[in-house]
């Protein structure tokens, strides 16, 4: 019998070295000199970064690290000063977020003000691949729905069953709560039938039991197929899902492992005590400061 391709992937990665920048096997997403700067504070300086086919890859480091920002860029959410990136194969640098997702490439975001104010299924049918807000609002109103809307609503239906959000298709997202809000920023996503996710921080703001089913769904996507890379502070999280962590520090790649080696790794303890996770380091930038005020 053939062997499973994802259980290879995420298998073959407990072979390498855990050094910082190392080669994959099968890297779907590659990075080389990416850098942004914001004014003189140097956010991102990754010299190489490879993420894994088919695998769960945690982000983790310190307030202020640069993972964000990381996100950011090669989700085309942001411009980088420099550097190059590619994405199963081909060059992705520089492309705008649009374009970025059509490759296959889909960060979430947390739910908006605007989208706080449409039903679960319109948050779903907006995310829709090559729809853009002005073309489906009016189509939303319709009665009859042609032939491309009926299959969005059926994918739809789809994401909502499997998040057990079906009960809630017609209510405003805003009355949704801290989980379901999640599980609803991850069927959005997969609207579009993404090859890679980009979760900044999916667990935020959801409860004990939800975090449970939330992380069931990821790693059942992972077991899809899917590529997950997803930012947390949560290490139980971390420990819980990831077959691989790359550490960040000020901007820095500086770890990279499996998760059971990670916490015993000196630069991963390096960057957690010389900026405690809680603590903005006086280094950081004006967000730094901001959000050491918010904590
Ligand atoms: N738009 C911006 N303007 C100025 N500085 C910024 C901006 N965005 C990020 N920074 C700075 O860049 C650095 C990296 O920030 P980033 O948010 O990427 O870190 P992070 O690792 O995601 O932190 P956290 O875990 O706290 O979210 C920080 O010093 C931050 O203050």
């Amino acid at each position: 019998m053939a062997a499973d391709p994802v259980v290879s992937h995420t298998g073959r990665l407990s072979a390498i070295d855990p050094e910082p920048g190392v080669r994959k096997p099968d890297p779907l997403l590659v990075l080389d000199q990416v850098t942004r700067t914001f004014g003189g504070l140097v956010a991102v300086r990754v010299e190489h970064l490879e993420v894994q086919r088919g695998a769960i890859t945690a982000l983790i480091g310190p307030n202020g690290a640069g993972k964000t920002t990381l996100f950011n860029v090669v989700s085309g959410f942001d411009r980088a000063d420099g550097g190059r990136w590619s994405f199963d194969g081909q060059p992705l640098t520089g492309s705008p977020a649009h374009r970025v997702a059509r490759r296959g490439l889909v960060r979430t975001f947390q739910l908006s003000r605007a989208l706080a104010r449409l039903t679960v299924l319109e948050n779903l049918l907006l995310a829709a691949p090559g729809q853009r807000g002005e073309r489906v609002l009016p189509a939303l109103l319709r009665p009859v729905w042609r032939g491309q809307e009926r299959e969005f609503e059926r994918r739809a239906d789809e994401l909502l069953d499997r998040f057990r959000l079906g009960p809630l298709r017609d209510d405003h997202a805003g009355t949704l709560s801290g989980g379901q809000r999640k599980l609803l920023e991850l069927a959005r996503a997969l609207m579009t039938r993404p090859i890679m996710l980009l979760l900044d921080e999916p667990m935020a703001g959801v409860n004990p039991a939800l975090t449970q089913s939330l992380l069931g769904h990821i790693t059942q996507l992972r077991d899809e197929g899917l590529t997950v890379c997803f930012v947390e502070h949560d290490m139980d999280v971390v420990m819980g899902i990831s077959d691989w962590v790359a550490v960040m520090a000020d901007g820095r790649l500086v770890a990279e492992g499996p998760p059971h080696t990670i916490g015993r790794n000196a630069a991963v303890v390096d960057a957690y005590l010389g900026k405690r996770h809680d603590e903005p380091d006086a280094t950081d930038g004006e967000k730094g400061r901001e959000k050491g005020k918010e904590e």
